[in-house]
């Protein structure tokens, strides 16, 4: 029997982001492990015109909980979706929802943040510190409480190299940071995030440092656990292999390598690209959320949850793996064949830009122009290459993660939770798991149908044969260009044809010889 399934039976659990990406598949494995759970609190904010309840519904229609619904088919009555959005006072919660809240939770996992590395420092010091503090003021209210595990990530110190399972301060402490955004105006506050931020590459990671030091400001009567994953992908194993549902960290950009709009990047091909699998970051914190509860540490222990130390894949393996996959189940409707150039030299990146990217991105909107249609390429492209040049910073480094307290960790579990609370990345296979993500991101964010393979590669076939008419005819017209304007051009090219023609003079000469 495992201890940790054993131990959330019958706890009442709170979840933040729970309608994000991490927050579903925990969800869905605390259902599926401990289905006598009593209930799991989620705070929820009506969103795209759904409400509150319509946005749970539509979880627990998904793929994702079909496992869930055959184990535990009254899993709607188990979770209670309470109205809140974390940029409000209090998170707008009504009285006998916090009140029921502050009673009746047992353990707080608190996954919700703006995960945008552009956000304005406001709005993301609001949900990434500010809420992370008010959160913590309620669980200080909470008598029940056992366990409170806030999910960082492992970017928070990105401005190391080195980065042990410890909190590392910022320049300007929280609270001043959290006062000042309430009087400062957007001006000011644009003119200062960049001294703030420092050699951080993002307002996202510079807040979600923030948090961590509120978290360690606001531990002393809490039993508390950070979590901090590196870029989080789609689910290795549970419920099922290549699970994906939003187009963060690298799933956005395997869909435009798939298309054949990215086909060049700047990227260090030998830097770890430290992924980890969703599911594993889960099973991990479950594991923690149990550990931290019946062990109690003394202090608030930092557990890395990454990949690079124990089980290193560099960008180029990776990319390999990623365009080999492309060639068994391609994309449907792809613009241009996928293809992979890394370069680490930003001169060469801008050149490939301009050819690979932009260049046909320009002919296929004029194209569109002379057939009648709305050009929209070139601003797509234009969308993606800003996208591609704020994720190039974590594929140009390597970073090394202690991984001292998830080791401890693990020895502590017994085999059974070990095997069913699995976050050993060892036993990861990198050439399975990115075939599957792949596969995923084809499935659960395209929508597209297995069917569909054989013509998607006939029209790779095709877009093949456009690129070498393209590359002939454009060859063509260099040339022709080039002997109009030089006479050694045309010397040679009048050589190259006297030679071909005596060659061919001599080769039919002979075959009539031998006749
Ligand atoms: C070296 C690799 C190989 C490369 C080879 C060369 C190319 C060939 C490829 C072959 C295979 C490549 C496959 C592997 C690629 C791996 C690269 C991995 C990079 C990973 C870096 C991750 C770093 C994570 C570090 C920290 C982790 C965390 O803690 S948090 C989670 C990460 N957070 C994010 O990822 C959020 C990032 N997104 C944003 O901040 C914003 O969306 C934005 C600023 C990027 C854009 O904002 P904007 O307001 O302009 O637009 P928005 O409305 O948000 O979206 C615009 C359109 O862009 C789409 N979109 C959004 N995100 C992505 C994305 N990550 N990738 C691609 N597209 C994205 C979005 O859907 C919109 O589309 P439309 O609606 O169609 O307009
Ligand atoms: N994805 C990754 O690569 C990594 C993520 N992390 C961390 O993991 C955690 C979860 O990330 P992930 O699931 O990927 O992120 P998502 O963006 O998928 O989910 C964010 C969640 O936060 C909720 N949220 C945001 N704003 C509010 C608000 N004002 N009120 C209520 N809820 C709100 C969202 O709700 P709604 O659906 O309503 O928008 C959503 O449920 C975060 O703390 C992140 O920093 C760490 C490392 C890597």
């Amino acid at each position: 029997m495992s201890m940790i399934a054993a131990f959330y039976s019958g706890k009442s659990i709170l979840i933040t982001g729970a309608t994000g990406f991490m927050g579903k598949v925990l969800m869905e494995k605390l259902f599926r492990t401990s289905p006598d759970l009593k209930v799991i609190y989620i705070l929820v904010r009506p969103k795209a015109g759904q409400t509150t309840q319509q946005r749970v519904f539509q979880i627990l229609n998904s793929k994702l909980f079909e496992k869930v619904k055959e184990i535990c088919p009254n899993v709607h009555e188990k979770i209670r979706a309470i109205y809140a959005d974390l940029n409000q006072n209090d998170f707008a919660i009504s009285k006998e929802d916090m009140q029921e809240l502050l009673s009746c939770t047992n353990i707080v996992f608190h996954c919700a943040a703006t995960v945008r590395f552009d956000d304005h420092l406001r709005h993301a010091v609001q949900l990434n510190v500010t809420a992370t503090q008010q959160l913590l003021l309620m669980a200080s209210q909470m008598p029940k409480l056992e366990a409170f595990i806030h999910i960082s990530t492992a970017f928070s110190n990105c401005n190391l190299t080195h980065i042990d399972e410890v909190i590392y301060p910022c320049s300007v402490e929280p609270k001043k940071i959290i006062d000042s955004m309430e009087w400062l105006d957007d001006a000011i506050i644009d003119e200062i995030t960049p001294k703030l931020i420092g050699d951080r590459p993002n307002i996202y990671t510079y807040t979600k440092a923030l948090g961590e030091m509120v978290v360690q400001q606001e531990s002393e009567n809490l039993n508390i656990a950070i979590i901090r994953p590196s870029i989080v992908g789609a689910t290795w194993q549970e419920p099922f292999p290549g699970w994906v549902d939003n187009l963060n960290g690298p799933s956005g950009l395997i869909i435009a390598a798939g298309k054949g709009f990215l086909r060049s990047i700047r990227a260090t091909p030998m830097a770890v690209a430290d992924l980890i699998p969703v599911d594993t970051v889960v099973n991990l914190t479950l594991a923690v959320g149990w550990y931290t509860a019946v062990h109690r540490p003394k202090s608030t222990l930092i557990y890395h949850c990454t990949s690079g130390n124990l089980n290193p894949c560099n960008w180029r393996e990776m990319g390999f793996q990623v365009l080999a996959t492309f060639e068994k189940v391609p994309f449907e409707r792809a613009f241009r064949r996928p293809n992979a150039d890394f370069t680490t030299n930003t001169i060469t990146s801008q050149y490939w830009n301009a050819v690979s990217h932009r260049a046909p991105a320009i002919i296929y909107d004029f194209y569109l122009r002379l057939t009648g249609r709305k050009p929209r390429m070139t601003k797509v492209m234009n969308r993606l290459l800003k996208t591609v040049s704020m994720l190039e910073y974590f594929v140009n480094r390597s970073w090394e993660w202690s991984t001292y307290n998830t080791e401890m960790l693990m020895s502590e579990l017994s085999p059974e939770d070990q095997r069913v609370f699995n976050f050993d990345v060892r036993q990861l296979n990198w050439l399975e798991y990115i075939e599957n993500y792949v596969l995923g991101v084809k499935k659960y964010l395209l929508k597209e149908d297995m069917a569909g393979i054989p013509e998607a590669k006939q029209h790779l076939k095709r877009l093949r044969n456009i690129h070498y008419l393209f590359n002939t005819a454009l060859l063509l017209i260099a040339w022709r260009l080039l002997i109009a304007r030089s006479q050694m051009a045309r010397n040679v090219w009048f050589f190259i044809v006297s030679f071909c023609y005596k060659f061919l003079s001599y080769f039919r000469a002979s075959s009539t010889l031998k006749v």
